[in-house]
């Protein structure tokens, strides 16, 4: 049988979108703005399967010089390589925190960093936490868990913010729910209340790529990407990882139909005839890829020299913020002569 050979390049087709920076991250935004003066820690949250697309510089440059915490949510998804960890600690200096709703032992080193950080802030009126971050990467879920960790009986009662596995969920900042009541002066005097803010997104990306990372992960709306679009993306990255990934569905292919076709009957979506419904299958794929059903991995390039070419982009962005609005805009009128 002759080789395998995965292709190594993805021609990202030209409909993709690289905006998706809505009127209420805008409003978001703003409103953060206005609360931060009495903001004592920051929690940044970051997708560990997208530990650089997950990163917003706007969101960055408004925090920028505070108290930082760097959460890397989903860690459960995401690669459990010590390498890959490593990595990823250098690039934060020490900040990072990996978290995942499944293990109450990393909700409680994170609460523990957080008392810590009350008992040096030792505010009467207690420590003010805002969580921070892009769109569905799991903000709502680590609020809700903190208070129910933290905040003794009270925090066991129903859920404090809605959660969903969908962008734009969160629409504007909470009000301050205290995750953890007062203990006195020389402890965490005054309690430690947590804000809440709805995901925002960059004004713009600098590549089609990311978008189709970015909606592999939820952090754009469903079917804004089409689905198989996204399985092809997620293809061609299992075959340049490990093809045995998807060997319950088929020999190696490059051949995005083929692998429907071979998912389809895997999971018995057929149409009427017993014909492969590749539509269900599609989606169907992809869902068992954001429950981590088709391996864990990290998506971004986090090998040094990615990191650094990343950091250099940061700190000299291709675009201002004023063009990368204008950018957007200009991509909204496509959009909209598109429909
Ligand atoms: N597997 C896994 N899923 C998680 C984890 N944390 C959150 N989720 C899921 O991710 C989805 C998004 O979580 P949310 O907490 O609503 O995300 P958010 O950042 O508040 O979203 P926005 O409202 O868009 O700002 C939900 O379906 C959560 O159940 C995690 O650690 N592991």
């Amino acid at each position: 049988m002759a080789q395998f050979i995965p292709r190594t390049f993805f021609a990202i087709p030209e409909s993709i979108p690289k905006t998706y920076f809505l009127g209420h991250h805008h409003a978001g935004l703003n409103s953060m703005k206005t609360v931060l003066s009495n903001v004592h820690l920051i929690l940044e949250c970051r997708d560990t399967r997208l530990p650089l697309s997950t990163r917003n510089p706007q969101l960055e440059a408004l925090v920028a010089g505070r108290e930082r915490i760097i959460v890397y949510t989903k860690s459960d998804l995401g690669t459990d390589s010590q390498r890959s960890l490593a990595a990823l600690s250098r690039l934060d200096a020490g900040r990072s925190h990996f978290w995942d709703k499944q293990k109450p032992g990393a909700t409680s080193l994170l609460l523990k960093r957080i008392k810590q950080t009350a008992q040096e802030v030792d505010s009467l009126t207690g420590l003010r936490v805002m969580i921070v971050g892009m769109p569905n990467v799991g903000k709502s879920t680590l609020l809700n868990r903190l208070r129910s960790a933290g905040a003794g009986a009270a925090g066991k009662t129903a859920k404090f913010a809605k959660t969903g596995d969908q962008a734009g969920v969160t629409r504007k900042v909470s009000s301050a729910v205290r995750i953890v009541p007062s203990e006195g002066p020389g402890s965490v005097n005054g309690g430690v209340y947590l804000l809440d803010t709805p995901g925002i997104f960059q004004p713009y990306v600098n590549d089609g790529e990311t978008m189709l990372k970015v909606a592999l992960t939820h952090g754009i709306k469903k079917g804004l990407i089409p689905d198989k679009i996204l399985v092809d993306y997620l293809l061609f990255r299992m075959n340049l990882w490990d093809t045995a990934l998807y060997s319950d569905y088929c020999p190696p292919t490059n051949d995005v139909d083929e692998f429907l076709a071979a998912a389809a009957t895997r999971h018995g979506k057929l149409k009427a005839g017993g014909e492969p419904n590749l539509t269900e299958a599609a989606a169907a794929l992809l869902t068992r890829w954001q429950k981590g059903k088709l391996g864990r991995y990290v998506l971004d390039d986090i090998s040094d020299q990615a990191i650094h070419a990343h950091q250099e982009l940061l700190a000299k962005p291709e675009l201002s913020v004023n063009q990368a609005r204008k950018l957007q805009k200009e991509e909204r009128k496509k959009e909209r002569v598109r429909e």
